[in-house]
């Protein structure tokens, strides 16, 4: 045990991250440089093509320091808000974290939050300035910053570059020199962390767990605390390259357990797994997931519902975050209402239907859950506008509020401050960081995040701003339905739940929105926005003066061919409510208000 290192590395991001650890496993030769695919811990396609880190994963590396042989045992990070529990579960199965800092961009909100969540579990942090290969890097300034972060020497701080191949050594060393060995007692009763798990369609659930105390060996009964299931240790090991299966494994270590599971939803991260005998009692600070973001997901053709069901049932065979039950719409039938841990959350998952199972869907308007107090009976969870009680049985509504934080530099603060407050944000707190960067503290709404506030965050501090949040509780705030009517008939998947001092401005934008994304049709379409039964807005669409077909008349076929392709590929993605048809754009128009 004495020659084990755990450790993660924790980043913003795109401080580079992945290419660092790419560097790391090729100077150990965990794997053959031949063998090394750009990024090779991202192994999901879709990952590699964001760019971004969406599940954590580990790996064993080996590496000789002042004459005796390390293990040291990678346990990667993603960097997204949306995935924080993942991160936080992936700190508290290590004992030390590299803090890698872009020294071209400096310190950033998620560098912080993850800092904190570290130092919160005791980790050992080794600060690396990354990226110093950069021309326009500026080592000093963000050392500083560094520096007054976490209140290391200045000495203390590794530079190095991931893409230039600069300081891995050093970064090595300073693994094996500074990071505490794990502790733990391996006669004590069985206490394994499972931080993250991974779906195999021919193997079942991959579980990876971190052993705290007590040694576990293949074939034994094995009890996973919080859901209180039992299986039996079928093959456990270490996680190289490939899995290196093994007979025992002991407190400290960190590997991987595989037992015939086949539905995601069995395995949690942050569970412990313990002995059917001689049971251990379960790691601290288990937390189920909850979704932060509801939607509806519908099939664009109707005849695929039951197809469309199946697609998600597996889809969430390997996403145990995603929860979704089934929904109708008057407006577009049969479909799904989902949670989503955050929007990206819901995009991957949007995407992961279309390519893995190829399906093709329309997504309505995500929202957040309200909870509506009714004269009648308790407390009602409103998922979805449909689900709100009637106006006149409401006493009142709340809606979830969290913490952000905001990191920029101090000549933002003004525009913040200012789109913050647009958003119904309060600002708390403000502290700068160094002379010219500041932090941010605002309470908020949920809901206002959920649309396009990032976007506008990005916009108004032309990048250099960052945001984190977590959620801190409900209450109560002044909501109300708008409801959108298309030729007079109300189409429930456009509704929305607002703000009352918001909906008016709301309404009218939307409508004005709609008529831009809804396509002409041969008869004119009314838009109108309405709260209860007053409308408060009304947009027309004209109604198309010719056929599109006609122009092609005596003119070559294949360009009238390709006309109706056209035609066709673009019907993928609209639904017909009553007589309109209605784009996918559509349905996202909220999201998209100036
Ligand atoms: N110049 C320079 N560019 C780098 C370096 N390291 C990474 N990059 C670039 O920075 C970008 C982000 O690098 P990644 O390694 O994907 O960053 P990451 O932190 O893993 O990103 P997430 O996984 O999304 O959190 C890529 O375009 C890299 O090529 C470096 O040391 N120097």
């Amino acid at each position: 045990m004495k020659n084990i290192r755990n450790f993660c590395i924790i980043a913003h991001i795109d401080h580079g991250k992945s290419t660092l650890a790419d560097r790391l496993l090729e100077y150990t030769q965990t794997v053959a440089e031949r063998e090394m695919q750009h990024q090779l811990l991202d192994n999901m396609d879709l990952e590699r093509e964001r760019g971004i880190t969406i599940k954590s994963h580990a790996i064993q590396m080996n590496f000789p320091y002042k004459g005796e042989e390390y293990v040291l045992n990678l346990i990667d990070t993603p960097g997204h808000v949306d995935f924080s529990y993942e991160v936080s579960r992936s700190i508290a199965a290590c004992e030390g974290a590299l803090l890698i800092v872009d020294s071209s961009q400096g310190i950033e909100a998620q560098t912080i939050s993850n800092l904190y969540l570290a130092i919160g579990n005791d980790l050992e942090i080794i600060p690396v300035l990354n990226k110093i290969d950069l021309p326009h890097a500026m080592p000093e300034e963000v050392s500083d910053q560094i520096i007054e972060l976490i209140g290391c020497e200045r000495e203390d701080i590794i530079h190095a570059s991931g893409k230039a191949g600069i300081g891995i050594e050093e970064i090595l060393n300073a693994i094996c020199d500074r990071i505490p060995a794990p502790k733990g007692d391996p006669e004590a009763p069985l206490q394994a962390l499972i931080f993250d798990s991974v779906f195999n369609s021919y193997r079942g659930i991959e579980v990876y767990f971190r052993i705290f105390n007590g040694t576990l060996k293949k074939g034994e009964k094995v009890k996973f605390i919080n859901t209180g299931k039992t299986y039996e240790a079928d093959e456990i090991g270490v996680l190289k390259l490939n899995q290196e299966s093994r007979q025992v494994m002991g407190a400290g270590n960190v590997g991987y357990l595989i037992s015939g599971i086949k539905n995601a939803k069995e395995v949690k991260v942050g569970d412990t797994i313990t002995h059917v005998d001689k049971p251990g009692i379960g790691i601290q600070g288990f937390e189920d997931v909850k979704p932060m973001v509801f939607a509806g997901i519908y099939p664009v053709e109707t005849s695929e519902y039951e197809e469309l069901r199946s697609s998600m049932e597996k889809l969430q065979l390997n996403d145990a975050s995603l929860v979704w039950e089934p929904e109708t719409s008057a407006a577009l039938g049969f479909g799904f209402r989902c949670g989503f841990l955050g929007m990206l959350h819901m995009e991957i998952v949007q995407e992961r239907l279309e390519r893995e199972f190829d399906m093709t869907v329309i997504t309505t308007v995500p929202s957040v859950q309200f909870h509506a107090y009714t004269t009648k009976e308790a407390m009602v969870k409103v998922n979805a506008p449909s689900e709100m009680p009637e106006p006149n049985y409401i006493d009142h509504i709340e809606e979830p509020f969290i913490k952000a934080q905001i990191i920029s530099k101090s000549e933002f603060v003004g525009p913040i401050i200012t789109l913050c407050m647009d958003k119904r944000g309060i600002l708390k707190n403000q502290t700068y960081l160094t002379s010219d960067r500041v932090e941010m503290t605002f309470e908020m709404p949920l809901a206002e995040i959920v649309f396009d506030f990032f976007d506008k965050l990005k916009t108004i501090s032309r990048g250099y701003a960052s945001l984190d949040y977590e959620l801190i509780g409900f209450r109560p705030s002044n909501m109300v339905k708008l409801d959108i009517m298309l030729n007079g008939e109300k189409v429930d998947a456009l509704s929305a739940i607002v703000h009352r001092d918001k909906a008016y401005d709301w309404g009218k934008r939307l409508c004005e929105k709609l008529r831009e994304l809804l396509p002409r049709q041969m008869f004119e379409i009314a838009i109108q926005a309405a709260i209860g039964q007053k409308i408060i807005s009304r947009e027309t669409v004209k109604a198309m003066r010719k056929n599109v077909l006609a122009k092609c008349y005596g003119g070559d076929i294949s360009r009238k061919r390709k006309l109706l392709e056209k035609q066709k590929k673009g019907k993928k993605r609209m639904r017909q409510v009553g007589n309109v048809e209605i784009p996918q754009e559509a349905f996202l128009a909220v999201l998209k208000l100036d």
